[in-house]
């Protein structure tokens, strides 16, 4: 339903010269969900992302957030907060002296600004005395995710908001985000780590060369007809080889590329979508043949993504 659409793009372009950043970009985030962007590097996430926060304006398309139509002028509505490029922080300024210094910007009162809370929010209660300079990547991370906190936003946008995060400031990270998001609003972040992903995100877009390959949840991205590569261990590898060979729709990858993935131990890598997968299972069990490990040699979803943004590039000529 449109009304509850935070972010609604329709065949949206962006060009720097030459460069066609974003090429007809359709987008829809709903309120309370959290989106995820991803691609390979210049595929225009950024571009994207600093559209939504009105850094820049599109050249083309439409473009509406929280409802409002944004037109050429570089300005976001009212409720919107994030970063790209790593947070604007002052390096000179204590975390706190931060925050207060962009509460004065947005013109309220440093009480009431909520500062003691959103550092509580981000984990950063202990260090909110000490001057920025001072903070790791993953910390500034943090303060960059108060201060978009503060502006208490309807639609949240972050640039790779994980990075340089470990994994405790990456859970902490995370819970903030689902609890924002279960509040009702509307997350949208790009990531290079499909774990995170996973992990933060109901639905993506893959961006591949400005063009979007997909868009929708992630179970779908993931699809079960889709090939993917296994490694499989059994009892006896020749019978195995043997038996994969005359299973329709499985393929032996011994050769090429794929020999980079066979370890020296008899495990054999195979090619296959799922169905074709499980028959081979239930013919190596028939035959005698015990199934050691059998996993795939990238995730499901990571797989899906190279395969969409390779195809995409292939296409392109890139
Ligand atoms: N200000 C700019 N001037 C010129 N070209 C630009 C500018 N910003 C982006 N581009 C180009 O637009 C394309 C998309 O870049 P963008 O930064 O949006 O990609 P990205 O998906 O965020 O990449 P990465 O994963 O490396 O951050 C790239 O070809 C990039 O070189």
């Amino acid at each position: 339903m449109d009304t509850l659409l935070a972010v609604r793009a329709r065949g949206v372009t962006k060009r720097f010269g030459d460069v066609i950043a974003l090429d007809g970009v359709d987008l829809e985030v709903a309120q309370g969900r959290i989106h995820g962007l991803v691609g390979p590097n210049g595929a225009g996430k950024t571009t994207l992302l600093g559209l939504l926060l009105g850094l820049a304006a599109a050249d083309g398309g439409s473009l509406e957030i929280l409802r409002t139509p944004v037109g050429r002028a570089q300005a976001a509505p009212e409720g919107v907060a994030g970063f790209v490029d790593g947070p604007g922080l002052y390096p000179a300024l204590t975390a706190r002296q931060n925050l207060a210094a962009l509460a004065a910007l947005r013109g309220r009162d440093r009480r009431g600004a909520g500062i003691d809370e959103v550092l509580d929010q981000v984990g950063l209660t202990d260090v909110a005395d000490d001057r920025a300079a001072g903070f790791s990547l993953g910390m500034r991370q943090r303060l960059g995710l108060a201060a978009a906190l503060l502006a208490r936003p309807r639609l949240l946008v972050l640039d790779e908001p994980s990075n340089g995060l470990d994994p405790a400031g990456k859970r902490h990270v995370h819970g903030v985000l689902d609890r924002l998001a279960a509040d009702g609003t509307a997350v949208v972040l790009s990531s290079h780590r499909m774990d995170d992903l996973e992990a933060l995100c109901s639905e993506v877009t893959v961006l591949a060369t400005g063009r979007v390959v997909f868009s929708g949840p992630l179970g779908e991205l993931a699809a079960a007809d889709r090939e993917l590569d296994y490694r499989l261990l059994t009892s006896d590898p020749t019978a195995a080889r043997r038996i994969a060979a005359g299973t329709g729709g499985v393929r032996t990858l011994d050769d090429g590329p794929a020999a980079r993935l066979r370890p020296d131990d008899g495990r054999l890598v195979l090619r296959a979508p799922l169905p074709a997968l499980d028959a081979l299972v239930a013919r190596l069990v028939r035959e005698g043949v015990a199934v050691r490990e059998l996993a795939p040699v990238v995730s499901p979803l990571e797989a899906a993504f190279l395969a969409l943004t390779d195809q995409q590039q292939q296409e392109d000529g890139r």
